[in-house]
């Protein structure tokens, strides 16, 4: 199966994965922010708007690839505004990390990799052609999808998401997960304004790497300390081994614009 090693990284996945060589809209991407192919202020861009109410029955997971909170299916939360003309139902969210520093998100700003990267993954609860997130990542949909991204940088101890680096430790094991005890505030980990932004069409940046994401990366970066990134580091991926950075290289822009909602 997949991974991020040598082995079954992402220099391999073409195999099972045709698309991650000949896709013209894979993700993730560097953010270039000056320059000829640089992101565009676009005026017309809205804030982004979540609205979710606290979870109260969820699980968190780590999949040997990643670590997943997933709400239970009659969650309510839901996204809209921004570059959407549709509201979105979310499905889960997740990180990748690496396993210093100087490395582990996706995307990139100016080349520049943050430590970690959180995704918000969510899908078009709007379409007449699916009706859940696994029949909206095999729709074909170019916007089935959009994923949420923030950049994590150490600093401060983020208190919003100690309930969920305090768990890390409980789901080492590849395959192991815990049901989430009590409550989850998803919305006092981010910003209060979701307002700077950059957003582009790309896809899932894991197999299928599916072409279905509008994706939506805040601009501001958001602090944990260095224990809760450490935290991050200690989790195995099935071969007894940490994960040592879940996160694939950025991809060809192609003819792909990226738009900014701000200057
Ligand atoms: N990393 S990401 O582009 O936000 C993203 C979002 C939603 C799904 C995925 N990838 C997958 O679901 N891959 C299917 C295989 C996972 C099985 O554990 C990646
Ligand atoms: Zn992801």
């Amino acid at each position: 199966p997949w991974g991020y090693s040598k082995e079954n990284g992402p220099a391999t996945w073409h195999k099972d994965c045709p698309i991650a060589n000949t896709g013209v809209r894979q993700s993730p991407i560097d953010l270039i922010t000056t320059g000829q192919t640089c992101a565009k202020y676009d005026s017309n861009l809205k804030p982004v708007i979540v609205s979710y109410p606290a979870f109260s029955e969820a699980t968190f997971l780590n999949n040997g690839h990643s670590v997943q909170f997933q709400p239970s299916a009659g969650n309510l939360s839901e996204l809209s505004g921004g570059p959407l003309t549709k509201k979105y139902k979310f499905e889960q969210f997740h990180f990748h990390w690496g396993n210093n520093d100087s490395e582990g998100s996706e995307h990139r700003v100016n080349g520049k990799m943050y430590p970690a990267e959180l995704h918000l993954v969510h899908w078009n609860s709007e379409s007449p052609n699916f009706s859940s997130f696994q029949e909206a990542v095999g729709s074909n949909d170019p916007h089935a999808l959009c994923v949420l991204g923030f950049f994590l940088k150490v600093g401060a101890e983020n208190a919003s998401l100690k309930p969920i680096t305090d768990l890390l430790s409980k789901v080492k094991n590849a395959g192991s997960s815990v049901s989430f005890p009590g409550k989850f505030d998803l919305k006092a980990v981010l910003p209060e304004t979701l307002t700077d932004y950059y957003t582009y069409d790309g896809s899932l940046t894991t197999p299928p790497l599916a072409e279905c994401v509008k994706w939506i990366v805040f601009k501001e970066p958001i602090e944990v300390s260095t224990a809760q990134m450490e935290a991050f580091r200690a989790v195995d991926d099935g071969h007894g081994k940490p994960i040592t950075g879940n996160y694939r290289p950025p991809c060809p822009l192609h003819t792909r614009t990226v738009a900014a909602s701000f200057k």
